[in-house]
């Protein structure tokens, strides 16, 4: 079927807020949000082969050591392999106690069971409980009324709480409660406040610190612009009562591609926390990218709380465990993202590194033509030096068009090399 000449006949623009006074525009963020990474729940339930027991645990002690504190491990009613996972790194005194272990479950009484279940007995677990509020899905998947949908959320919030309170009188773990009013984003603005108002009630414990409760706020599906979450994040911070005993998370998709900007706003119109997955897997085209808004805070001077020292380590555990490739030019992350092929700019970071080196490596801010970051920082090498003499075998290269490309940049670990090593297909445990 060809694109059609009116597009308008088939889709339907997002609807604006009003929001005339809207902050976050004239915000600039300087601390890190709380991260809560779902690679081994919402990114796993993308892959077309989840993730093994084995493969999970690798993955968790990356994100361990990278410094996640919040880490969504399963959605443990789904099927025994989450549900041991949880149970394996429980039992096996995998978890550090400063670490939240998050797992997700919906709102039917049997799955909440099961998944208090695969905690009992952690130090610190958050239970995350969602259904879907919007139109849509109240229409065309469930066919209930916003009555039925806000009673659906109550009851099974009770239940949560009933559940985990048991829960800690017999096992000592303690529980946070998150809910997402899931497809968020598609969702009538004052229904998702009026939602949560009725969930924050149920629950009925909310307080300050750990006892905040967490409303998630996912773009479930990335239907509009940033500037349209951002604006629906600030109508949601302004508009729920008791703010301070609440942590507002985002859950950005990536349909549109603009799921970074769409994290950035939404900081900046007073979310506290982002979920997302490392180098943005997830389902359709991913979960927003945590290494890209961390080290987007990094070069902004900000310290981002969790570290990527090591940038080709936690890549080859991604990629091997999820058996998807990081693009070669995929922000930070990509082999080639602080790679350069012209001349022009080969040789204005060459003298741009010797200047560096001139005024003592430690004295200035980083100021290097066309490298917006020190890629040692992530231990990739920067030293141009060694790459300029072959420019001119490289010119050669290109002028046969044998080799589509040469690298300036390569990870420190593997040393310098030609051609572009294809990685495709080459990431088993
Ligand atoms: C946006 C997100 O990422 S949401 C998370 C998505 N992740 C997953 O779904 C994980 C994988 N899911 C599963 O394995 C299964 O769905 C399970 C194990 C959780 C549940 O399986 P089942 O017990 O077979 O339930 P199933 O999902 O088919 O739904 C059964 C019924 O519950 C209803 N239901 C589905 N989701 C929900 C929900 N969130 N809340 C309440 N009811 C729901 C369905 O409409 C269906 O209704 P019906 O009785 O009229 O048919
Ligand atoms: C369960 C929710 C938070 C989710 O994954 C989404 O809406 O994308």
């Amino acid at each position: 079927m060809p694109m059609l000449a009116d597009p308008s006949i088939k889709y339907k623009p997002y609807q604006p807020l009003h929001l005339p006074d809207r902050q976050w525009p004239s915000r600039v963020k300087c601390a890190p949000p709380i991260w809560l990474s779902t690679d081994l729940r919402d990114g796993n339930q993308a892959l077309a082969q989840p993730m093994t027991v084995a493969q999970k645990m690798v993955f968790f002690e990356t994100l361990v050591q990278c410094g996640f504190k919040e880490i969504e491990v399963a959605y443990p009613a789904a099927s025994d392999t989450d549900f041991n996972f949880v149970r394996e790194l429980i039992e096996g005194d995998k978890v550090p106690d400063d670490v939240w272990l998050q797992v997700l479950t919906p709102a039917r009484e049997d799955l909440i069971k099961r998944t208090v279940d695969a905690v009992a007995g952690c130090k610190r677990a958050i239970i995350h409980m969602y259904n879907a509020t919007s139109c849509l899905f109240r229409t065309v998947v469930f066919r209930n009324s916003k009555e039925e949908t806000v009673r659906l959320a109550v009851k099974h919030t009770a239940i949560v709480r009933r559940l985990t309170e048991e829960c800690t009188a017999k096992h000592g773990t303690v529980f946070r409660y998150e809910y997402s009013p899931e497809t968020f984003s598609q969702t009538e603005p004052e229904f998702a406040i009026e939602v949560c108002e009725a969930v924050k009630a149920a629950w009925g414990k909310a307080g300050l610190g750990d006892d905040r409760i967490i409303f998630n706020l996912p773009a479930t599906v990335e239907i509009g612009p940033p500037n349209h979450y951002a604006d629906l994040v600030e109508h949601f911070c302004r508009h729920i009562s008791e703010r301070e005993k609440i942590i507002i998370s985002l859950h950005p998709h990536n349909d549109r591609g603009t799921s970074i900007a769409a994290a950035e706003f939404g900081m900046l119109a007073g979310a506290d926390r982002v979920e997302g997955c490392l180098f943005g897997n997830g389902e359709r085209t991913g979960n927003v990218d945590l290494v890209n808004l961390a080290m987007n805070l990094y070069t902004q001077g900000i310290a981002p709380g969790v570290d990527f020292s090591d940038i080709q380590a936690v890549v080859d555990v991604v990629t091997a465990c999820n058996d998807l490739p990081v693009h070669q030019r995929h922000p930070y992350g990509g082999e080639l993202a602080f790679a350069t092929f012209s001349e022009h700019h080969q040789d204005a970071i060459k003298r741009g590194l010797h200047a560096l080196r001139a005024q003592g490596e430690h004295t200035g801010p980083w100021d290097i033509p066309y490298l917006p970051m020190d890629p040692a920082d992530l231990g990739r090498i920067r030293d141009a030096d060694f790459r300029i003499p072959r420019v001119a075998a490289l010119r050669a290269r290109h002028a046969a068009q044998e080799a589509k490309s040469s690298i300036l940049y390569y990870p420190a670990s593997r040393g310098p090399r030609l051609p572009v090593e294809d990685t495709r297909g080459n990431h088993g445990l």
